[in-house]
């Protein structure tokens, strides 16, 4: 069986579903396990950490325990799963993470492949883009955690460790498997630790993919685990399909809401779309910088104020604003502020009968997640490629949509909270 360790909670159920997809039978968990509770059938378990931007120590200890705990569990392969857009810190985790996966697992080398043609990320000649963009003129330069200034993946990488990187470009990546893996050995037999591959399809990932599948540690966004659950698939299967049938919604019609944290460019879309249609409320860090007082505030209007169901809350702001609020309250005073009082509110809405929630962010998410004290769930369809609906199985039943800032189309939030609910907007 393949573990995956994500370093955020959207990243895990992305992943979750890319394996679904290929046909392996997925369980996802939130958090570090714990404990040794029997699990159903499965072919991949995705861990979802919130280790992107905490402490490098505390995410390589986090990441080293539940490495431990996946081969206790049999894992064969372990799948560092960080974001398409390679979001991370200039101090960053990526490298940390990655050097301590591949010492404790003894790895000679691991791919690195951030690029997720699904998702409009792409990379050529080690540079990564989104959408026609370069990464460093893409939107994802205004993060407000990890504004990625730098496209060319070696280098970001390079800032992250002392191991050798090698990019396999794309002219190489064409020639294919048997190819990629002789490239793949020749450089570990150079010395290379990492090697940074180009991918622009999702038939070069079904290279990269099956030219990786016996590498005990592969590093890459979920568009490698298209082509490793491909060849796993393959291996397991042989000569089957992969299987289409999908977890029901156990959930139904019940009462939704949507918590978004991200003030990523698609997200502020979403937020623009859902206020015109839903009753909205805005979490104002400036005004209350207290997360207690912004969460009440927020629930007194759920319970008081609120004209219709399946409202939003929010605290997306576009660049500039956020920056006023960084600069007043602090980046990661601001964020923590903010991802508790989501996370005190989350727990607020299922004290009140809501169980449908859909969290724009991936750190919103985890915070979320964490505060309703889930640990495990089941993937159901995907509501957006890349953003399955999750089917909590250790907690008050609730169907979680957790959705990466950057993914689905405009219309996803008010949608996935049931788009009747939406209000007349004058034409
Ligand atoms: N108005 C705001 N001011 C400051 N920080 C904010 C504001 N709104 C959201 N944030 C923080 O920005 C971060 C967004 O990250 P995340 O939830 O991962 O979204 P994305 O998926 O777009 O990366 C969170 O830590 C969130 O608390
Ligand atoms: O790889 C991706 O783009 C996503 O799976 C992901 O990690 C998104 O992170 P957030 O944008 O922070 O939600």
């Amino acid at each position: 069986m393949i573990g995956a360790i994500a370093d955020d909670f959207t990243g895990g159920t992305d992943v979750a579903v890319a394996f679904r997809r290929a046909g392996l039978r997925t369980i996802v968990l939130f958090g570090p396990p714990v404990g040794d509770e029997p699990l159903p059938a499965h072919d991949a378990i995705v861990v979802a950490l919130k280790t992107r931007t905490i402490d490098p120590d505390e995410a390589v200890r986090q990441s080293l325990q539940v490495a431990a705990w996946l081969r206790a569990h049999c894992a064969e392969q372990i799948y560092f799963k960080y974001c398409s857009t390679f979001d991370s810190r200039p101090g960053g985790n990526i490298g940390p993470v990655a050097d301590a996966l591949a010492d404790y697992l003894g790895a000679g080398r691991a791919v690195v492949v951030p690029s997720s043609p699904e998702h409009d990320r792409t990379q050529y000649l080690g540079h990564l883009f989104v959408g026609r963009q370069l990464l460093s003129d893409s939107p994802m330069r205004h993060h407000p955690l990890t504004p990625m200034t730098d496209s060319f993946i070696p280098g970001v990488l390079g800032a992250q460790t002392t191991q050798r990187i090698t990019l396999i470009d794309h002219r190489e990546v064409r020639h294919g498997r048997e190819r990629l893996r002789a490239l793949f050995d020749q450089a570990e037999a150079e010395g290379y630790r990492y090697l940074v591959v180009d991918s622009v399809s999702a038939e070069d990932l079904a290279e990269i993919g099956a030219a990786a599948t016996n590498d005990v540690l592969v590093t890459g966004a979920a568009g490698l685990a298209g082509g490793i659950g491909a060849a796993r698939f393959a291996r397991l299967a042989p000569g089957r399909s992969p299987t289409e049938r999908l977890d029901a919604d156990p959930v139904g019609d019940v009462p939704g809401a949507v918590l978004a944290g991200s003030c990523s460019a698609r997200t502020r879309e979403q937020v623009a779309y859902m206020r015109a249609r839903h009753d909205a409320y805005f979490l104002d860090a400036l005004r209350t910088p207290d997360s207690e007082a912004l969460a009440a505030a927020a629930l007194n209007w759920y319970d008081h104020h609120r004209a219709g169901p399946a409202p939003l809350v929010y605290s997306s702001l576009a660049p500039t604003e956020l920056l006023t609020v960084q600069d007043a309250l602090g980046v990661d005073r601001a964020s923590t502020l903010l991802e508790a009082a989501m996370g005190r509110i989350a727990q607020g809405l299922v004290e009140r009968g809501v169980r449908r929630l859909v969290v724009a962010g991936g750190e919103t998410s985890g915070a979320v997640v964490t505060a309703l004290g889930v640990r495990s769930g089941i993937i159901g369809d995907e509501a957006a490629p890349g953003a399955p609906w999750i089917y909590t199985t250790d907690t008050t039943p609730l169907a979680l949509l957790l959705k990466s800032g950057n993914f689905g189309d405009v219309a996803l939030l008010s949608r996935a909270v049931g788009g009747h609910h939406e209000k007349e907007i004058a034409p």
